[in-house]
């Protein structure tokens, strides 16, 4: 059985909660002072991947205790569960199989007694076949010409992962056009159509489900701008191909189900992008590439599930996190990859990290009485440098940091690699020494400053440091390295699920919010006044309707 322990009732939490004031290190800068050995001890290397945790808030007790915690929710027996494919997304009765998806090895992965593995073969074959035909011009559009443009219809899972991963690895992109529609603003669409030709473009529907309404709405509008372009119904067959669970609601919208990759529902939407969701990522990088980006994923599964938790990069990544967390009141984690193409990395992981681990009542249904779910947020170094950087420095708030940095650049010019790695190692040395008034008042002087100059300024210069943060640093950003950083963050989320003790795959929170839209769209589809809400819903629907009609 799924193991339901309550963190709060083991003996580490109660050791680390009752104590934690005298076992919370002291200020980093002394931790580095009194240890020559803390970088080795507090770093890992995993292939071309090198993770620093060291200025972090740790000492070799908290580690140790932070892994009896672990153990003592029998983290291990979970982590079990999970690869042997046992229903552990229990409300919705399924498997959580991900990993199976970029299975290199030769085990049976079951299911309800079949092997998975036959079938996620058989649908990678065809999608390395299909990919092929369009990328070398084979496939042709209903008046005969090659696809120049795909556009990828979904969103959250059905997006994010593809977006994310397609800018990751523009280095490795080819001739075709990718495009990513997901809002339905119908000037996402709208933008997206105005630059592409119906006579060489090709439409991937992609939705797990085949039935949410962006991306039913989307698709529904895309074919409809095929058909004004005076193609017939038998062009859709050429033009449109569905990733999808659903092969009913496929072929009711018009697409061949021959035409259809399919998944599974053991594959969570937001852990998708190695499914055939992930056909937009083989037609933009080709096979190959995409076949590396399994292959490094599985090197994370393997290190995951192999290595002791003393040195489990994922482990500790969620136990740091969860010392954050939940002994310190942090409510949220920064992701800042200093890496222009990992744009997207933070934006797939508020998903990723959010929908998994954003829950409120524990595996046994009761309100939980800790702080769970953190707030995943960030954007590229350096620009976050110039925007948000000076309340992760002097703010009030304790933000634990991820530093993610490649050593090597797609894009060698001049020395603009070189400046932008000074600063990700300055941001994380700053964080983590800060600047005490002494070197304030120094550099006053030094500066030329008066006597009541510096005492008017000192204040405001001093950094107090003991800033927390992790540094990835990765050889070079590849499909394979890749890969391999996202399954680790994917094991990160599932570890801190297990020790909170929640339901980390299903998303329940998103039902509400669908379900009173759509009570409201009929509402807005005539002129009368509405009563039918709370007075502010009512309000802003009837001055939205006042104000439409000018
Ligand atoms: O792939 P689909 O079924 O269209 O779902 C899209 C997204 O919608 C959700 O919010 C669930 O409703 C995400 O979990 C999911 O990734």
């Amino acid at each position: 059985m799924f193991p339901r322990i309550n963190f709060t009732q083991t003996a580490a939490y109660k050791y680390l909660s009752n104590h934690y004031i005298d076992i919370a290190p002291k200020h980093l800068r002394d931790l580095f002072r009194e240890d020559p050995d803390r970088f080795e001890k507090f770093s890992i290397t995993f292939g071309d991947i090198f993770f620093d945790y060291s200025k972090n808030r740790i000492d070799d007790t908290t580690k140790a205790l932070l892994l009896q915690l672990a153990r003592e929710c029998q983290l291990e027996d979970a982590m079990k569960a999970m690869f042997a494919g046992e229903a552990i997304n229990e409300t919705e009765n399924r498997a959580v199989l991900h990993t199976a998806l970029r299975n290199q090895g030769s085990e049976l992965i079951l299911v309800d007694g079949a092997d998975v593995m036959p079938e996620v073969h058989a649908v990678l074959a065809k999608m390395r076949d299909f990919s092929a035909k369009i990328i070398n011009g084979d496939w042709k559009g209903y008046t005969g010409k090659a696809i120049t443009d795909v556009v990828n219809i979904g969103i959250g899972g059905s997006d994010l992962g593809p977006v994310m991963v397609t800018e990751a690895l523009k280095p490795y992109k080819n001739h075709l056009n990718i495009h990513f529609v997901s809002n339905v603003d119908g000037t996402h669409i709208a933008e997206t159509l105005k630059g592409i030709d119906p006579e060489t473009t090709l439409f991937l529907i992609a939705s797990k489900t085949f039935t949410t309404q962006e991306t039913m709405a989307n698709a529904h509008s895309a074919r409809q701008w095929l058909l004004d372009s005076g193609a017939d119904h038998s062009a859709i067959a050429k033009h449109f191909v569905a990733l999808s669970t659903n092969g009913k609601a496929v072929a009711d919208f018009g697409i061949d189900t021959q035409n259809m990759f399919e998944f599974w529902d053991w594959v969570g939407g937001r852990y998708s992008l190695w499914s055939a969701i992930g056909l937009s990522i083989v037609l933009s990088i080709g096979y190959d590439n995409f076949s590396q980006l399994l292959q490094g994923a599985y090197a994370s599964d393997e290190h995951f599930r192999h290595t002791p938790l003393e040195d489990n990069i994922p482990v500790i990544m969620a136990l740091v996190g969860i010392w954050y967390n939940n002994f310190f009141d942090a409510e949220t984690q920064a992701i800042l990859p200093y890496d222009q193409y990992l744009h997207r990395f933070a934006a797939y992981f508020q998903q990723g990290d959010m929908e998994s681990n954003g829950k409120y009542v524990d595996r046994n249904g009761n309100a939980v009485d800790y702080q769970t779910g953190p707030i995943i947020w960030g954007e590229p170094g350096t620009n976050g440098q110039h925007a948000f950087y000076q309340l992760i420095h002097q703010g009030t708030k304790l933000i634990p940091c991820d530093f993610i940095a490649p050593t090597q650049t797609h894009n060698p010019l001049g020395e603009h690699h070189t400046l932008l790695l000074s600063n990700f190692f300055a941001q994380t040395e700053a964080l983590m020494n800060g600047k005490d008034e002494a070197e304030v008042v120094t550099e006053l002087k030094t500066s030329g400053k008066s006597g009541d100059e510096i005492e008017r300024l000192k204040a405001f210069k001093v950094f107090e440091g003991n800033r927390p943060s992790n540094s990835f640093l990765v050889k070079k950003i590849t499909p394979y390295t890749l890969g391999s950083l996202i399954a680790l963050y994917e094991h990160k989320i599932f570890v801190q699920g297990i020790i909170w003790n929640i339901f980390s795959f299903d998303q329940w929170g998103v039902e509400l919010g669908k379900q009173l839209a759509g009570k409201i769209l009929p509402e807005l589809r005539n002129d009368e006044s509405v009563e039918s809400h709370d007075a502010s819903t009512n309000g802003l629907i009837n001055q939205y309707k006042q104000w439409r009609a000018k």
